[in-house]
């Protein structure tokens, strides 16, 4: 049984077919990626993971109980996480605040809290703007911040939507390096890309979407090397 399984998906918008049932399959420790032109429906199968969408048809299995249609805040605490194309951080408060808006509902106490928040504030190397309000930071940072604040709540299946997107090369290194490192630890990732060198040094399987359906998946030189994939790209 794959960690994750998702079968035939389907989800339009006011008569716009924008998910023709997609399936997805991730299995548990894996580094996945998602890539397919614009406007192929990626955002929206997170979207539909994580509960923010409901589903019109088809299934979404998280170690083989249906999530597809449950709330975000239930999905998020079976142990789902997720970040945004556009780091959604609250600008208003610090660094460091930021990190513990998850833990709020949770039992976790403060000092556990704030300790697993500096101990991945360094991993991100923010620890030395954890005072800074998250408006002063550089766009690459929130979107870190946003990927650690995920951590907060220990997930086990990461969806990460364009991590590269707008960030700077030293801070795509500590990205890579972290995922590395929780993958290491036993965390799975989905990552939706359009950035194929970046694609092909984390990721072990890639799936390829477009126009709502799934167009190929293997290893990312097979599916570089697609012919249909290429066409996909091309024909946008
Ligand atoms: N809430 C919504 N209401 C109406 N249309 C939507 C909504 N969300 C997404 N769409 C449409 O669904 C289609 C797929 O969008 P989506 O963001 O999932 O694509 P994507 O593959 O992530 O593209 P990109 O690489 O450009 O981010 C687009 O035509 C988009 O306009």
């Amino acid at each position: 049984m794959s960690l994750l399984e998702v079968r035939g998906l389907k989800k339009q918008f006011d008569g716009l077919v924008v998910l023709d049932g997609v399936d997805v399959d991730v299995e548990e420790g894996d580094i996945q990626g998602i890539m397919g032109p614009n406007g192929a429906g990626k955002s929206t199968l997170f979207n539909v993971i994580n509960g923010i969408y409901t589903a019109d048809g088809g299934s979404v299995r998280f170690r083989g109980q249906e999530i597809a249609n449950k709330p975000v805040h239930r999905i998020a605490t079976m142990g789902i996480g997720r970040t945004f194309q556009v780091a959604r951080v609250f600008d208003e408060m610090t660094v460091l605040q930021n990190m513990l808006v998850p833990t709020v509902p949770l039992s976790m106490s403060r000092p556990e809290a704030l300790r697993r928040a500096e101990e991945l504030l360094e991993m991100a190397t923010l620890d030395g703007v954890k005072a800074n309000p998250a408006v002063e930071i550089s766009g690459g940072q929130k979107k870190l911040l946003e990927f650690m604040r995920t951590m907060m709540t220990d997930p086990t299946l990461i969806l990460l939507d364009e991590p590269f997107n707008g960030i700077n090369p030293a801070l795509i290194e500590v990205l890579i390096g972290i995922v590395r490192k929780l993958n290491n630890q036993g965390k799975t990732f989905l990552l939706i890309s359009h950035e194929m060198p970046h694609v092909s040094e984390l990721c072990n399987t890639v799936a390829v979407l477009a126009a709502g359906g799934n167009v190929a998946r293997g290893s990312p030189s097979e599916v570089r090397e697609n012919p249909t994939v290429i066409e996909a790209y091309l024909g946008q």
